[in-house]
């Protein structure tokens, strides 16, 4: 049986059945399970760990902190969880002429995937995910599927990559032809049309960038949407988006299973920012960063012809400084990177003025990468308050490339009294509106045909996403629990001070201190300075 150690096939046994959003846990007994599925009899051997404890089979709560030294699976729903008589099928890759010579087709059931793996050897094994990619069985048949397609939130590269790649994968593997697009985002389920989308249709579209759905914040109302899907007769839903989007998901998946429909529910996460907590990065990062090199170098061209040039580059991330990290560590041309994660100051000794100071007088110009969610607050005390959200209830966010751009000239025309050449570059859109570069698009193939593989056999709830290099369907709640931050006290941070140079801003202890609720602390200071600003 394929998802043998799932808690679908605990729900099978006389145990009470396992929502994957409750917390209960149970514990394999290590003796082989016999069931039969389709007149066939499948041996379920139960996971043990290296050390021959029982395997932890957990299904977790938001809350809900996993502490045992055994081996745990976070695992995924099920179809089969509340729709028991469900019948399968073999996968139709079993004739697949590409598939014919791949040593393994199928991956094992018993794969999964590790969330950490540097361990040592006395270590606890510590929370894996079921590991992504075709089963032996298939939960529905491929001419009875209806899929459709969604894309929410802001765009990013590649987009249009996965949405191809889902309509290939699902045509291609599966032999499924009935493939809907749903235009503009979570409102276009009842309030747009819909494409019909076929391999012919999405053949050329990797190479724009954008989302040939179109896109949208806001209006996700979930009863409508699950409505709709009924009354389209649609079984299969893929999702792009990021944070937000997959939150929207998660209810949906909700609703379907409170329904008791036979609708599989697969998220694939999307974000600039490379935000999302668990997946080792989000699709379209490195195009964005690569992108970024193009502002910068530019702004380093500026300033370099200039007398005392200073250049500032803002680029996205709204809560988080991967962009600007990566950009600057990329670019080498960069003199100090400021991110949200790590709070900076301008006046005195180990601020930024006297930084900039230093280095025109040693260098002659230099170049600032500032993300767009860095000093916030700062901004927030020299405007009136305001409180502006986007339809989906992100705080906008104010510009901190232009006030930081104002400060620096009147410090040092009016105070210092020095001539100063600014140079301001706003890439924003730009890093973004792109189409993806060649690993990108590659590992949104990966991506969009996990997906396919997962709702094919049967899983629902879950967002697919490289974990350590191995693609792995993650319960939704996983990765939108909390959101990924740079951490100042990890190497890579490290790495970039060394590399900038620049002042860190904080002492030793304050780092400790401020890492510690370094993400919460971002969050609560974008979320909060409109309406403590006076
Ligand atoms: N907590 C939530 N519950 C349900 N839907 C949500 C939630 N947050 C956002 N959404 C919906 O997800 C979509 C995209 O969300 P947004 O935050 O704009 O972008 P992203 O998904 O990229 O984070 C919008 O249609 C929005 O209504
Ligand atoms: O102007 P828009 O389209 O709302 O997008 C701006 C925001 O979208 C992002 O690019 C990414 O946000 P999401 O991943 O939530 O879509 C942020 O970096 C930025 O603040
Ligand atoms: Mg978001």
């Amino acid at each position: 049986m394929d998802h043998s150690i799932s808690s679908r096939s605990l729900s099978r046994s006389p145990s009470p059945s396992i929502s994957p959003f409750n917390s209960k846990r149970m514990i394999l007994n290590p003796v082989f399970h016999k069931f039969n599925f389709d007149s066939r009899n499948f041996e379920i051997k139960p996971l043990v760990s290296r050390q021959n404890r029982p395997v932890v089979v957990a299904v977790r709560s938001s809350n809900q902190k996993v502490h045992n030294d055994g081996f745990v699976l976070e695992d995924v729903p099920h179809l089969t969880n509340f729709l028991p008589d469900l019948p399968s099928y073999p996968n139709p890759l079993k004739k697949s002429q590409a598939y014919a010579v791949v040593k393994q087709t199928f991956v094992s059931p018993e794969d999964a995937v590790a969330q950490n793996i540097v361990i040592q050897k006395d270590s606890p094994r510590g929370v894996h995910f079921r590991r992504a990619g075709p089963r032996e069985k298939v939960y529905f048949k491929s001419d009875e599927v209806r899929a459709c397609i969604v894309t929410c939130g802001g765009l990013c590269p590649g987009i249009n990559t996965v949405i191809r790649e889902i309509v290939c994968g699902l045509s291609y593997m599966y032999g499924v032809d009935e493939i809907l697009g749903i235009e503009g985002g979570y409102r276009g389920f009842y309030s747009k049309n819909t494409l019909t989308l076929s391999p012919k249709v999405v053949n050329d579209i990797h190479k724009r960038g954008g989302t040939i759905l179109r896109t949208s914040r806001g209006g996700h109302d979930t009863n409508k949407i699950v409505d709709n899907i009924e009354d389209r007769g649609i079984n299969q839903v893929y999702i792009i988006g990021g944070d937000g989007t997959q939150k929207g998901a998660a209810l949906i998946y909700k609703e379907v299973e409170k329904r008791g429909l036979q609708v599989a529910v697969a998220g694939i996460p999307k974000t600039i920012d490379n935000d999302i907590a668990v997946i080792d990065k989000s699709f379209g990062f490195d195009t964005a960063v690569e992108e970024a090199q193009r502002a910068i170098n530019a702004a380093h061209v500026e300033v370099e012809s200039v007398e005392n040039g200073v250049g500032i580059v803002k680029l996205m991330g709204r809560y988080s400084g991967f962009i600007s990290m990566y950009a600057t560590l990329a670019s080498r041309d960069v003199d100090c990177c400021l991110i949200p994660e790590s709070p900076f100051y301008l006046e005195g000794p180990g601020g930024l003025f006297e930084f900039i100071e230093r280095q025109l007088k040693e260098n002659g110009h230099m170049v600032i990468v500032v993300a767009e969610g860095a000093g916030q607050e700062f901004v927030a005390q020299s405007m009136p308050a305001v409180d502006e959200k986007d339809a989906s209830g992100n705080r906008l966010l104010l510009d901190i490339g232009l006030w930081l751009t104002q400060k620096i000239k009147d410090h040092f025309t009016k105070v210092q009294k020095m001539t100063i050449n600014m140079k301001y570059i706003d890439p924003t859109y730009m890093i973004r509106a792109i189409p993806s570069n060649g690993s990108d698009n590659i590992y949104c193939t990966l991506l969009a045909h996990s997906a396919v593989h997962g709702a094919m056999a049967g899983f629902t709830g879950f967002t697919v996403g490289p974990v350590n290099s191995r693609h792995a369907y993650i319960p939704i709640a996983r990765v939108t629990e909390t959101q990924k931050t740079v951490k100042l006290t990890d190497r890579m941070w490290a790495r970039l001070l060394a590399s900038t140079n620049q002042p860190s801003f904080l002492n030793c202890s304050e780092v400790l201190h401020h890492q510690e609720k370094a993400g919460r602390k971002t969050t609560e200071v974008i979320n909060s300075e409109r309406t403590t600003s006076t």
